[in-house]
């Protein structure tokens, strides 16, 4: 029984709770913090024998923790990543990896000089069944070499604390880090275009195309609007030489009604994403459980998904095309991109 410690328990933290501890084989939750103690304490007294620490320090130093979840905000884990290494204890860490390359790299430093595989980002796009399945189609060669792919990422609504530059670091990430493993291949380059902004973004620049281009020479957009209201929409075609692929629709259920047609649009992340968390964090309790090493997005990847979201940063902020140079991969990270 893998035994887990959650740094972070907000709403993603709670989600992996309540998977851990109501859906998942395998996994107990032992330990929980957060800076905002009192939720901390509502989420610890619904598990029984479970410790609440008052920092994450704490948590990965105890003994009951094999594992650590890091589930806080994006600035917060570097230290708590680092200190897991530290530790020697293997560390899931959701997106974005830390929110500058320059951290990311110090994480991909501290993982190689600790000798073996300890780090897994939270990208879980990789796990979800529908890009699993476009994926399986691409690399099968039946649309021919791939040449451009069109992806659509939709919140109905963001947090007031989300900023202008969070369409790229916090939300396109997520595009960034699927491209390179839909494809196979780096990105080298980010450009943004802006459109005509929605009334419904307030401060925001709302909504965003992201250009990337990619080392084979496949070009990728990807629209963000994070006001869109409806819903969570979140689409996926790869162009090829001889034919297209497409994510399939989401909704499980179609209901024909007084003339229409009509499926349910998932509401947020957790609706649409939910079963691939589930494999997501299945996988990874399963691969480190008795010792050994994670499998999934890697600290490179997540360095990797680092570097791009910079350059899409400084793309928006100049309006310019802007290259992207990652830095030697160390060769501890054979298959990144598998
Ligand atoms: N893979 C995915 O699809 C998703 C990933 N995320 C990622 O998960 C992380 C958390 O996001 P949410 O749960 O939506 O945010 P949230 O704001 O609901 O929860 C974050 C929690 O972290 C706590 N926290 C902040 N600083 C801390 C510190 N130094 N030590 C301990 N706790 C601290 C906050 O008090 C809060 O309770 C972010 O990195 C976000 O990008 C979030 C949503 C979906
Ligand atoms: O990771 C996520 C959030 O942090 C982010 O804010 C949303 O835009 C994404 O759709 C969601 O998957």
């Amino acid at each position: 029984m893998l035994k887990v410690g959650v740094i972070g328990t907000g709403m993603i933290g709670q989600d992996h709770i309540r998977r851990m501890t109501a859906v998942l084989a395998g996994v107990t939750v032992t330990a929980v913090t957060d800076v905002d103690v009192e939720t901390a304490k509502k989420v610890a007294g619904g598990l029984p024998g479970a410790t609440l620490h008052l920092t994450g320090e704490d948590l990965i130093a105890d003994p009951a923790v094999d594992a650590v979840l890091v589930c806080s905000w994006g600035p917060t884990h570097e230290q708590y990543v680092l200190a897991s290494i530290a530790a020697g204890k293997p560390v899931f860490c959701e997106k974005p990896l830390a929110t500058t390359q320059d951290a990311c790299l110090r994480i991909v430093e501290a993982e190689v000089a600790a000798g073996r595989r300890l780090v897994q980002v939270g990208y879980m796009r990789r796990y979800d069944a529908a890009y699993r399945a476009l994926k399986r189609v691409v690399d099968s060669g039946r649309i021919g070499v791939p040449l451009m792919m069109h992806c659509t990422h939709r919140n109905a609504g963001v947090p007031s604390f989300y900023e202008k530059e969070s369409a790229i670091t916090d939300t396109a990430v997520h595009e960034i880090d699927m491209v390179r493993w839909m494809f196979g291949e780096e990105i080298t380059a980010a450009q943004v275009l802006i459109p005509r902004k929605s009334r419904n973004g307030g401060p925001l620049q709302d909504p965003l195309i992201l250009i990337l281009e990619l080392a084979g020479g496949a070009i990728v957009d990807v629209e963000i609007s994070v006001n869109i209201r409806y819903g969570y929409d979140i689409r996926g075609e790869v162009v090829g030489e001889d034919g297209t692929a497409a994510l399939g629709e989401f909704s499980p259920v179609v209901v024909r009604a007084a003339g229409e047609r009509s499926a349910p649009i998932p509401l947020d992340w957790r609706e649409r994403f939910l079963l691939a968390y589930d494999v997501e964090i299945q996988e990874w309790i399963d691969s480190v459980a008795g010792g050994g090493e994670p499998v999934g997005p890697s600290a490179w990847d997540g360095y990797a998904a680092a570097v791009v979201s910079d350059a899409g940063v400084a793309a928006l902020r100049s309006g310019s095309r802007v290259p992207v140079t990652l830095a030697a991969q160390p060769t501890f990270y054979r298959a990144p991109l598998s």
